[in-house]
C-alpha cells in the first residue's frame, strides 16, 4: 500500500486509469509495455471488479463473480498462460436436473442435439432458436445498430420476439431461462437487438458467435474453470504492475483543462495527458465530468442498467451429486435458485454447489437476514439433488446488485431503443476520456475475455493519441 505521504502528493503520469478490472488492468498492462507512464486507480481494497473469489470461512475462496471460460475466448485465455493461471474442465459428466411446475426430470447432456431439456415445449423452442440464429448471423459484432434490421429489432424485447414466435410455455420458459441465465434479466427488460448482439460477440474473428457457445458447457463459454478461481488472473497482473496501482482511492471526478486532465481520488490526485474510465457506463455515470461529456455519452450512461445477480454456493464433504449420476447443472422455474453448477475445486477433495439467483430472485431477498438466504438456497439445492443437500458444511453468498461499485452484473444491458439512439458512444472517446471495460468490446461483451480485449483495444488507442 502507498505511504500516506505518496498518497497526498499529486502524481503526474501519460495516462490515468479508472478501475482494477481486467479491462483497466490489461490497458495498463498495454500502455506500461508501450513505454508510457501510467497510473490506476481502484476504488475498491482489492483489484478485479466482477471478478473476485468470495471467503467460504475457512481460508479458502469460491467464485462470486466471473468463473467461466470457454472456446474462442482467447485474450482472456492468452492472459491467464501469461499469468501462469491453468484452467480445468466444469465437471460435465451425467445428466442434468430440469425442474418444472413441481417437477424434477433428469435429462442428458451428450444427445445428439446436445443438451436438451424433457420438455414438450423443446421442438417448439428449436424452431424459434433457429430463426433467432438466423437474425444473430446478421448482425455486425460490437456494431450492432449497423444491422440491416436494427431499428426493428431494437424496437422490442425479447420478451415480445419469444411470445410470438412461440407457442408453448415450455418454449417461453426456457427463452426466458436463456435471458435469465446469460444476462441476469428478465425477457421483459433486453432489447432484442442487443440479445442478438450478445450471441453475435460469441466468437472470434475465425469463428461466428452463436446461442449454443453462448449457452453451452462443453464447447460454449461455461466449458473451463480457473484453477485456484479466476481471482488468481486480475491478482497476479495487478501484482505485477506493482506500486502504480493504488487501492481504496474511488474516483470523484475528472476535470479537463486545455494541456490535460485532472483526476481527482478520495486522497489522491492525479495529472495526465489521458484518462481511461475501464468499467460498465452505468457505474461510469457515478463519476463528475468538466466539462460535462457530450449528451449522447451523458445519457447512454441513464439507459444501459445492470443485470441484477447474485451467488449462493454450499461445500459438502463429498460431490455426493456426482455419484448419483448427476452433473450438478440444473435449470429451475421456482425457489430462489434458477440455474446450479457443481463448483468443486478440480481434485473433487470435497464437493461445492453453486446456484445462480437471479433477477426478480434476488430483489425478493433484498435485505433479507444471511439466514433467510441460506434456507431459501438450500431448500433450491434439496429440490434439485435430494436430502443430502440440505446439510452443507459452509455456505457463502455473494450479490452484485447493492456492490457499490459494481452496481449488479454481469453485465450491462440495453432495453429497447438504447442502442440504436447511443451504442456509438460506448466507445467513443469524449476528448481526452476513453472508455474501456467489457461493454465496450466487439467479441465476448460481457465476459472476461470482452473486458481484455476492450483493455487491449483502448490501449491501443490511447498509445496512438499520445
Ligand atoms: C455473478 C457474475 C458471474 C459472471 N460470470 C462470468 C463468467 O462465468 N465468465 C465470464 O467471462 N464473465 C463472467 N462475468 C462477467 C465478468 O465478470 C465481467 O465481464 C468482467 O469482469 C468485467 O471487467 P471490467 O474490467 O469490464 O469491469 P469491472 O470488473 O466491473 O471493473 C471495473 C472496476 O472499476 C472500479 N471502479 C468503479 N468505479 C470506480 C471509480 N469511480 N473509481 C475507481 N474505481 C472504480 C470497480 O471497483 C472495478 O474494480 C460474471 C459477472 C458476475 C457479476
Amino acid at each position: 500500500a502507498p505511504s500516506a505521504a505518496a498518497r497526498t502528493a499529486p502524481l503526474t503520469a501519460d495516462v490515468v486509469i479508472v478501475g482494477a478490472g481486467l479491462s483497466g488492468l490489461t490497458a495498463a498492462r498495454d500502455l506500461v509495455a508501450a513505454g508510457r507512464s501510467v497510473v490506476v486507480l481502484e476504488a475498491r481494497d482489492r483489484p478485479g471488479g466482477r471478478v473476485y473469489g468470495m471467503p467460504l470461512g475457512d481460508g479458502t475462496t469460491n467464485e462470486g463473480g466471473a468463473e467461466f471460460i470457454g472456446p474462442t475466448q482467447d485474450r482472456i485465455a492468452a492472459l491467464a498462460k501469461d499469468m501462469g493461471v491453468d484452467t480445468y474442465a466444469t465437471y460435465n459428466e451425467g445428466k442434468n436436473v430440469y425442474y418444472r411446475g413441481g417437477k424434477r426430470s433428469l435429462y442428458a447432456t451428450d444427445g445428439l442435439l446436445g443438451a436438451v431439456p424433457p420438455d414438450w415445449g423443446v421442438v417448439d423452442l428449436e424452431l424459434a432458436l433457429l430463426k433467432l440464429g438466423g437474425m444473430v448471423k446478421e448482425v455486425p459484432v460490437g456494431e450492432p445498430w449497423k444491422a440491416a434490421k436494427a431499428e426493428e429489432w431494437d424496437a422490442q424485447t425479447f420478451h415480445t420476439w419469444s411470445r410470438s414466435n412461440s407457442l408453448s410455455s415450455g418454449a417461453r420458459f426456457l427463452m426466458d431461462a436463456f435471458a435469465s441465465s446469460t444476462l441476469s434479466v428478465r425477457s421483459q427488460e433486453v432489447s432484442l437487438l442487443y440479445l442478438l448482439n450478445y450471441a453475435a460477440s460469441a466468437g472470434n474473428e475465425a469463428n461466428p458467435g452463436t446461442i449454443d457457445r453462448l449457452i453451452n458447457t462443453r464447447g460454449g463459454a461455461q466449458e473451463s474453470r480457473f484453477v485456484g478461481g479466476s481471482q488468481e488472473v486480475p491478482i497476479r497482473l495487478a501484482a505485477r504492475l506493482g506500486d502504480i496501482v493504488h487501492y481504496n482511492a474511488p474516483v470523484r471526478s475528472i476535470v479537463t483543462e486545455a494541456g490535460g486532465v485532472t483526476v481527482t481520488a478520495d486522497g489522491i490526485t492525479v495529472s495526465a495527458e489521458r484518462v481511461v474510465v475501464a468499467m460498465s457506463p452505468a457505474i461510469a455515470g457515478k463519476i463528475d465530468f468538466s466539462p460535462a461529456l457530450p449528451a449522447s455519452r451523458a445519457q447512454l450512461v441513464q439507459r444501459y442498467p445492470m443485470g441484477s445477480v447474485a451467488k449462493f454456493v454450499a461445500v459438502y464433504d463429498t460431490p455426493f451429486w456426482r455419484a448419483d449420476g448427476l452433473t450438478g447443472q440444473a435449470v429451475a422455474d421456482s425457489g430462489a435458485i434458477d440455474a446450479t453448477f457443481d463448483n468443486s475445486p478440480p481434485d473433487g477433495s470435497r464437493g461445492i454447489l453453486m446456484g445462480f439467483m437471479n433477477q426478480a430472485n434476488i430483489r425478493k431477498l433484498d435485505g433479507a437476514p444471511a439466514a433467510d438466504v441460506r434456507a431459501a438456497g438450500l431448500d433450491s439445492f434439496t429440490k434439485l439433488f435430494g436430502d443430502k443437500a440440505a446439510n452443507p458444511t459452509l455456505t457463502a453468498f455473494q450479490r452484485w446488485d447493492n456492490e457499490t461499485w459494481s452496481g449488479g452484473g454481469p453485465v450491462g444491458v440495453a432495453p429497447p431503443g438504447a442502442l440504436t439512439a447511443f451504442g456509438p458512444a460506448l466507445r467513443e472517446p469524449c476528448g481526452r476520456v476513453h472508455w474501456a471495460g467489457t461493454e465496450t468490446s466487439g467479441y465476448w461483451t460481457g465476459y472476461m475475455d470482452g473486458a481484455v480485449r476492450s483493455g487491449e483495444r483502448v490501449a491501443k488507442e490511447v498509445d496512438a493519441a499520445l
